[in-house]
Formats: C-alpha cells, sequence, structure tokens
C-alpha cells in the first residue's frame, strides 16, 4: 500500500466505545483512508479529521439493522463506506463490495488483504450488470445515487424478505415519499426511514430501509456455503 499522505488520526473516546476490541482494527482502517486514500483521490483531504464521527462511526450504527449472518452487498462502495466497517465490526456477515472503478477496487482489495477480511470480498462492476449473479439479504448503499434510481438497481439483487439500507442525509423522508410509487412498481415492498445510532454518533444516522416482499424471478447460486444450522461460518484470518 503507498503512503506518504495525511498520518493517522487517532479514535475519540466515542469511536472506543462504539467499537470496542475492534477499535486498532478499525483505526488501521483510517489510516488507510487516511494515508492512501487520499493521496490517490478516493477520499478528499478535509474528511481525514472528521473520519471517525462522519465516516466510520456513521456507518458503523446501521449494523443493528442487519441481521446474524446475512449476505450483503455493499453498492457503490468507493472507499469501502459502509461495507468495510461492517465487515471489520460483524464477521458473521459475507459481504461484497460492489464497485465499477478500477483504483478503486485495487484499494478495496489491498484494505481486505491488510486488514484480514476473510469475510469480506470485493467484485468489480455496476449493480445493473451483476443482477444474474449475485443475491443478497442485504444491500447496502451510502452517497451512491437518488433513491428511484438506486433502488432500480439494488432491488434485482435482493431476496425475498431481505432489504436495501441506502444511508441518506436529511431529506430521506421526502426523498422516500417522491421515490415511494416508483419502488413498488419495481418490486413489491415496504419503506420506511429509520434512524439509527442514537446516544452513539451524533447526529444519528438516518437510513431508508425497503424491505422486499416478493420473491425474485431468476435463480442465482447462493455466494458461500452455510453450516447445517442455517448460519455462516464464522472466524478470520489475521
Ligand atoms: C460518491 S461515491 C460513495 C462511495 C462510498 N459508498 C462512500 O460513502 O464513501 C459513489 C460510488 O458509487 C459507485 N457507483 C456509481 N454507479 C454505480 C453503479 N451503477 N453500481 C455500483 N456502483 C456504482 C461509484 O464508482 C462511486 O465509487
Amino acid at each position: 500500500m503507498a503512503s506518504g499522505a495525511g498520518g493517522s488520526v487517532a479514535p475519540p473516546e466515542q469511536a472506543r466505545a462504539l467499537f470496542g476490541d475492534a477499535t486498532p482494527e478499525m483505526a488501521r482502517y483510517a489510516d488507510l483512508l487516511a494515508d492512501a486514500g487520499v493521496t490517490r483521490g478516493l477520499i478528499g483531504p478535509r474528511e481525514v479529521p472528521r473520519l471517525w464521527e462522519r465516516h466510520l462511526m456513521n456507518c458503523a450504527v446501521i449494523e443493528e439493522l442487519i441481521p446474524e449472518g446475512a449476505e450483503v452487498v455493499d453498492v457503490g462502495a468507493g472507499a469501502g463506506l459502509p461495507g468495510v466497517v461492517l465487515g471489520i465490526i460483524r464477521p458473521d456477515l459475507s459481504i461484497v463490495l460492489l464497485e465499477p472503478l478500477l483504483r478503486r477496487t485495487v484499494f478495496l482489495r489491498e484494505c481486505v488483504e491488510t486488514l484480514g477480511l476473510d469475510n469480506v470480498t470485493v467484485r468489480r462492476g455496476r449493480a445493473e450488470e451483476v443482477r444474474n449473479e449475485l443475491r443478497a439479504d442485504v444491500v447496502t448503499a451510502r452517497a451512491v445515487a437518488p433513491l428511484t434510481r438506486l433502488a432500480r438497481w439494488s432491488l434485482p439483487l435482493i431476496r425475498k424478505d431481505g432489504i436495501l439500507l441506502a444511508l441518506k442525509g436529511e431529506q430521506a423522508g421526502s426523498e422516500l415519499e417522491e421515490a415511494r410509487a416508483d419502488l413498488s412498481a419495481q418490486r413489491p415492498c415496504v419503506a420506511d426511514v429509520v434512524q439509527v445510532g442514537s446516544g452513539k454518533v451524533e447526529p444519528a444516522t438516518t437510513v431508508v430501509r425497503v424491505r422486499v416482499t416478493s420473491e425474485i424471478d431468476t435463480a442465482a447460486p447462493s455466494r458461500s456455503k452455510r453450516a447445517p444450522d442455517g448460519r455462516r461460518k464464522r472466524g478470520r484470518k489475521r
């Protein structure tokens, strides 16, 4: 991994409280973002002082919406937000970081390798190109596209009873109301806006949650083998 940019930012007290034992690993990821992430133009240098509060912690709190052992696709992962964060704090999840741009996938692969995240894989491509190959219980997306377009790309990837979690800002409610009819026309679903992380992050993270209530009509193979009890095997290479 190339180095030489902005150095590192120590985790604030609230981050230590939120991440617990995962804090050192999260700090390594923060260093990768602050260093190679900045020199390669994947995040702006002005983001470095607010990496923890605005990016890592803000992303991490969505984990409370994700069921145990879920298969997750992070659409438009960019430099790994929220997918890498989730991979660090939730080793039970199986996560695909889906990203079309080569230099971003190179960085993501380096992060996965450096952090030893064997529950995370990187896939180069656009969401609309992988609908016959990838299936997810949960699709996450942050700062990727307006909701209608994001849903058009993402809903075909989601299993029945699976969810799209779109991290949005203050306009989430109005964006959802404008998109609601279009979402239902794409696939039967129910959608709401939820706040997560109250008391852990300030402000709380706003998420548009879309639960798909219909089966996918085309079959695609599962990405990972489940144990006989239906749960994924845990464990991580260090
Ligand atoms: C503004 S960045 C956000 C990255 C990251 N999620 C974050 O919050 O920092 C949007 C990302 O979406 C990716 N993207 C754009 N269109 C896409 C598509 N159709 N499928 C998957 N990713 C896409 C872009 O390449 C870019 O990396």
